[in-house]
């Protein structure tokens, strides 16, 4: 499949320079505007391409891969998240599915921190202030946060992002504790000088901040369910970068709402951008719009892979970011 005659379709509107790359190395059709695609143009595209490039906006489930065609070889997405595609039903129909990990890693990273310090130091609260009219002035007693240094925080999910974090955590002089699948290896963890928990319940506990590193899969789902946070500490906070359904979106709603849990720094949401109205009320919440891996040159670096997997995948060779359904 030499690259130039393999025809490539990419749902949503790219970087220009990743376009204009594209162009230059494909049969591209790329989109006009920036809506996502209606099913119906999904499963156009997918029965007409031999390369599909779609992001978390496209969900390609079984019935949907259903409809794809024998052309179909290779779903390339533009996300590291994959959550959003059923692997195992594309790989048992003999398409590949590549992400675009490492290159969102240290902006992510980033995010988490700045919800981190949002939250605990309550900046939503002080720029509505400061904007508003109502600011009299300096006062000792008034937008009292609370101090990062010398605090545990809990990392759920220690891969890549979840480590980035740990490595900032430190520099802040937070204390780094973890929970994970599969502990970290010994150097490893002792290079972050982190602590792993194997009980996720014990880890909640004990912690000051509680930061969501774990993809979405379905043995994630709700894994901080209303049980799991409600052992957490009251003046605890949590911030979730990774995707909202880890999360019972309802039940952390009510628990900050109730004060039982101090406040929250959210980037993701349990059902995309609808999110819970009782949310966005709240005073002790920090909603972003799923924008943690939103940086220029991270957005073209997650080009620059997706061209790699899709030219390794031409030349006859395994895409470098084949997603392995046994891994989700
Ligand atoms: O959330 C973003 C991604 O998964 O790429």
């Amino acid at each position: 499949m030499p690259g130039k005659h393999l025809s490539v379709v990419v749902t949503r509107r790219l970087p220009e320079v990743v376009e204009t790359r594209l162009k230059e190395l494909f049969n591209v059709t790329l989109r006009d505007d920036d809506t996502p695609m209606t099913t119906d143009e999904l499963a156009a595209a997918m029965s007409e391409a031999d390369v599909l490039v779609p992001t978390i906006t496209d969900h390609i489930d079984a019935k949907l891969l259903g409809r794809a065609g024998d052309r179909l070889k290779l779903i390339a997405n533009y996300g590291a998240g994959v959550d959003h595609i059923d692997v195992a039903t594309a790989r048992q129909r003999g398409i590949h599915v590549s992400n675009t990990p490492g290159v969102m890693t240290e902006d992510t990273a980033d995010m988490v921190i700045a919800l981190m310090m949002a939250v605990s130091r309550r900046m939503g609260e002080g720029m509505a202030l400061a904007q508003s009219d109502k600011w009299q002035g300096w006062s000792p007693t008034a937008m009292l946060g609370t101090r990062l240094r010398g605090k545990r925080l809990g990392i759920l999910g220690m891969g890549r992002i979840g480590q980035a974090v740990a490595r900032r955590a430190a520099a802040f002089g937070m204390g780094v504790h973890y929970h994970n699948r599969k502990r970290l290896r010994p150097e490893v963890e002792e290079e972050l000088d982190a602590t792993y928990w194997e009980s996720l319940d014990q880890m909640v506990a004990r912690i000051d901040v509680l930061s969501i590193n774990c993809p979405h899969t379905p043995s994630t789902f709700h894994l901080m369910n209303a049980r799991r946070l409600k052992l957490m500490k009251p003046d605890a906070l949590i911030v979730n970068t990774s995707r909202g359904e880890v999360i019972d979106e309802n039940a952390l709603t009510r628990m900050l709402r109730a004060g039982e849990i101090a406040g929250a720094g959210l980037d993701v949401f349990e059902r995309g951008h609808d999110i819970n109205p009782r949310l966005k009320e709240l005073q002790n919440a920090i909603l972003l719009p799923h924008m943690g891996s939103a940086t220029v040159e991270g957005r073209i670096e997650m080009g620059e892979k997706v061209i790699i997997n899709i030219k390794t995948f031409a030349d006859g060779h395994r895409p470098p970011d084949l997603v392995i359904p046994a891994m989700l």
